[in-house]
């Protein structure tokens, strides 16, 4: 579990950057922080990872506040997947990169090397490649592998799909979805609302440093006031069903005015055509 309780924070230690911001993330959660640049959301990232520690307030992972935990012990609990992977990678060979997070961690050694053994099965990566000859889309299932790997009950992944094309998206989240399907909590930052939609079943909307929505996604992403005060888009089909809905076409309450999915709005305007084939045949 992570709770931010009323944190605020500063990189030079006067300009805040984070507000009184005050959260609780619950095991097995998927939670997106949505927001502009600028708004605070890495830097909310790195204080749960505890490369940051507040200036008022507390984080506290598992109950216990980040100050008085170690980087070992915090890196146990929550893996961080930075912006980008060549931040992150650092050895020779895919099958070294996937091991260094055991040896850093002191837990090298033959159920190391199997789980090690059984990623590189999982993901058909070659084992001897040299990482920076691969792909962008690969480095960053690499990254995200050797984060995995090593089995941390939290999962912290900033902007996990940019820069990707949409089947390297779709294969990226495809894995954070399953880890987050197995229990493992996953909190990432996002800009691509598409794949908020589409994977988060909680959004933190942030602006200025402060939290200015907390709730379930669509709740979220369909509330007007906090797109604007945030100056987000929704997702496409959040946004045709509510414009829908706003011009009179649909009732506000009909199934295609609450259609938050392509399957949703396919659905919705099924049983829009036979509700009004059955009018018309009278
Ligand atoms: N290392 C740093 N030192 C000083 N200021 C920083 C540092 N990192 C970020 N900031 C400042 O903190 C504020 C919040 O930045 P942060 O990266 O947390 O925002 P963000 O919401 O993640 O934005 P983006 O979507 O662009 O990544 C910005 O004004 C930024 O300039």
């Amino acid at each position: 579990m992570i709770e931010f309780c009323q944190v605020s924070a500063s990189y030079d230690g006067e300009l805040a950057i984070l507000r009184d911001v005050s959260f609780m993330v619950s095991d097995g959660d998927f939670v997106a922080f949505v927001g502009t640049n600028g708004a605070g959301k890495s830097t909310t990232m790195r204080l749960i990872n505890g490369l940051l520690k507040p200036t008022s307030g507390e984080v506290l992972i598992d109950g216990v506040p980040t100050s008085q935990l170690k980087t070992s012990e915090l890196a146990s609990k929550v893996g961080f997947l930075f912006q980008n992977p060549d931040r992150q990678i650092c050895c020779k060979t895919v099958r070294e990169e996937l091991l260094f997070g055991f040896a850093a961690q002191g837990r090298a050694g033959a159920e190391a090397e199997a789980k090690v053994d059984a990623m590189i099965e999982r993901f058909g990566f070659d084992g001897d490649a040299e990482p920076f000859l691969l792909n962008r889309g690969t480095r960053q299932l690499l990254a995200l592998a050797s984060i995995i790997v090593l089995e941390p009950p939290i999962v912290v992944l900033d902007e996990p799909t940019t820069g990707l094309d949409f089947r390297e998206c779709a294969k990226v989240m495809e894995v954070v979805s399953d880890l987050n399907a197995r229990g493992t909590t996953v909190v990432m930052v996002c800009h691509d609302m598409e794949v908020v939609g589409d994977y988060a079943t909680r959004v933190i909307a942030m602006t200025a440093g402060q939290v200015v929505a907390d709730g379930a996604t669509f709740d979220v992403l369909r509330d007007a006031d906090v797109l604007s005060r945030a100056h987000l888009l929704p997702p496409q089909i959040v946004e045709l069903s509510m414009r829908l809905a706003q011009e009179g076409a649909v009732s506000p309450t009909s199934p295609v005015a609450c259609a938050n999915t392509l399957d949703g709005m396919e659905r919705a305007l099924a049983g829009e055509v036979g509700v009004r084939g059955k009018g018309d045949a009278k």
